[in-house]
């Protein structure tokens, strides 16, 4: 006979009734009992009431007509109280020549729970799945939603997602995208530009480039392109992902940038641009010219640092005064070089306003007028200067003779007027020609220069004859001094090219004590006087008085 305690599953032998001839170690563990207890009793003791029924309706009429039932599903009474799951199979079979059941049962707790976490994972899988779809579906509201083109490529290039924006910059619909390969979407040409960047994006490195698509009407559209890898959670690239902006406008705005800003470098104006508060923060070039300031030397200084001493602070308050009214300024302005040179410049200073039409900046263009100014300067010169001698002419002596006047007025202060003729210039002239004469006159010049006060004024009327105004002598006999002195002066050997020759010079002074003269009257007087001195005998000076007339 066998041992069925070998079975290692709880097992019954029974009669064709469902008595138990035999019942294994196992099954008298679950029920608790000796296999004396057990033996002739009814098989059907050991189940709970859904477990008999069933036996009794289903089981049995299948084993009498069939001869053997599997993998049906009952429970068993534990002896401590619990119903455990069983799978029961039964066979037929002789035993000693009488007909009798084999009742095998399997314990499906492990099974159950194994079953339970299947539905329990399928449920979470189901939940996930549902929350993908959820997620899918908001990834593409969202990316549909983008004027970008997105799209992701899995590793063999095989398009696993495309945005709208994608799929219109290709013109065909979703079908004709997904599912498809890279080669067959971008065409041989463009597969193989952009091979370099594929091959890069799958082995990690995240792609940016820029390409031109010519358009039909001859145009192009500037496109940037990102490629961007996708990690496994053990960092394998799955594929990658694709972004593609639209930067033509751009592009566009970069090219007039560029074209500012080569205007910008290249122009002659120094241009100057300042925040709201005046703190440079670029210059170009022809500035740095202009100032000799090397553009790191300035950027972030106050624009003040260029202002010059010529100016008041005024002058600068009107100047932002204006600015801040009208948004422009235009004016000349005296500007400091680095070296503390200064030089005029014709100043364009105008705000700019941004979108808020707060000012958010000033920019500033130097016109160097110093080539200007010095010519303007050169011709106000020569309206009043001699050319010859460089002194004041008639017309500025006749000036400064008023200004004098003036003065006196109002500070009682005496003035000497000398009118100065050479004696014996014509005969220079004469021997020597007139560039000898021009020397001898210049040197006239320079001579009566160095005998005077800065104060004081020499100016030539014209051919041999010079004015000099002292302004406030202490006395007659200093003016008396001041003219010998000029004689003496002017006596001393003159030579040209190695040709020595001596001039004379008779003097007529005329003072005034009080304002009321007038300058015509005064020259007059002086001349007199001087007509006085050549008469007397010439070198000598004479003082004017109504005897000389
Ligand atoms: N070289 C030169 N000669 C000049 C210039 N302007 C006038 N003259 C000459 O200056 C001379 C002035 O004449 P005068 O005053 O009679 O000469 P002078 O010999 O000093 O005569 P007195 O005054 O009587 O002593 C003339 O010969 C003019 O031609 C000038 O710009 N350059």
């Amino acid at each position: 006979m066998i041992n069925f305690d070998l079975i290692p599953c709880p097992m019954l032998l029974t009669d064709t009734q469902g008595n138990i001839r035999l019942a294994n170690r196992d099954l008298l563990t679950i029920v608790g009992k000796s296999s004396e207890d057990v033996e002739s009793q009814s098989m059907e003791n050991f189940f709970p009431l859904a477990s008999r029924i069933f036996l009794q309706t289903h089981v049995w009429p299948i084993l009498l007509r069939e001869g053997k039932v599997s993998e049906i599903r009952l429970a068993i009474n534990h002896h401590l109280g619990d119903k455990i799951p069983v799978l029961m199979n039964c066979q037929r079979t002789t035993i000693d020549g009488i007909e009798a059941y084999a009742w095998l049962f399997f314990v499906t707790t492990e099974r159950g729970r194994y079953e339970q976490e299947l539905l329990e994972t399928r449920k979470r899988t189901e939940s996930l799945l549902d929350e993908t779809v959820k997620n899918t579906r908001f990834i593409r509201t969202l990316t549909d939603s983008f004027p970008n083109m997105i799209a992701y490529w899995d590793k063999n290039l095989i398009c696993q997602f495309a945005n709208l924006a994608y799929l219109q910059g290709f013109a065909r619909p979703a079908s004709e995208v997904i599912g498809i390969t890279l080669q067959e979407l971008l065409g041989e040409n463009l597969y193989t530009q952009s091979a370099p960047h594929i091959s890069a994006v799958l082995a990690g490195k995240a792609q940016e480039f820029e390409r031109e698509i010519p358009k039909d009407d001859g145009s192009v559209t500037n496109i940037l392109v990102n490629y961007f890898p996708e990690r496994a959670s053990n960092g394998e690239v799955q594929g990658f992902f694709v972004l593609i902006t639209n930067i033509t406008e751009l592009r566009k705005a970069d090219g007039k940038v560029r074209l500012l800003a080569s205007v910008f470098n290249a122009t002659s104006e120094g241009i100057m641009v300042t925040d709201a508060n005046s703190n440079i923060l670029s210059v170009n070039p022809a500035f740095c010219t202009l100032t000799s300031y090397r553009d790191e030397e300035v950027l972030g200084k106050p624009a003040s640092t260029l202002n010059s001493e010529r100016h008041d602070a005024i002058f600068f308050q009107n100047m932002y005064q204006q600015l801040r009214s009208s948004g422009e300024w235009v004016g000349q302005v005296w500007t400091k070089r680095k070296d503390g040179q200064h030089f005029l410049a014709k100043l364009t200073l105008s705000s700019i306003k941004n979108h808020a039409g707060v000012v958010s900046h000033y920019v500033g263009v130097f016109h160097d007028m110093t080539v200007e100014w010095e010519r303007q300067e050169e011709i106000a010169h020569l309206a009043l200067h001699d050319s010859l001698t460089k002194l004041p002419n008639r017309l500025l002596l006749m000036e400064r003779l008023k200004q004098l006047l003036g003065m006196a007025q109002r500070q009682e202060r005496m003035i000497a007027i000398l009118f100065l003729d050479l004696d014996g210039f014509k005969e220079v002239n004469d021997r020597w020609g007139h560039d000898m004469g021009d020397h001898v006159l210049k040197t006239v010049a320079s001579r009566l220069l160095q005998q005077i006060r800065s104060a004081d004024t020499v100016a030539r009327l014209g051919g041999d004859e010079f004015v000099i105004l002292l302004d406030q002598p202490d006395c007659i006999d200093d003016i008396a001094m001041v003219a010998a002195r000029l004689i003496h002066e002017i006596n001393l050997p003159i030579e040209w090219l190695g040709n020595p020759t001596t001039v004379g010079a008779s003097i007529g002074i005329t003072v005034v004590h009080h304002a009321d003269a007038e300058v015509e009257q005064l020259l007059k007087q002086a001349d007199a006087a001087m007509y006085h001195a050549k008469k007397s005998g010439k070198n000598q000076f004479s003082f004017y008085n109504n005897s000389n007339l």
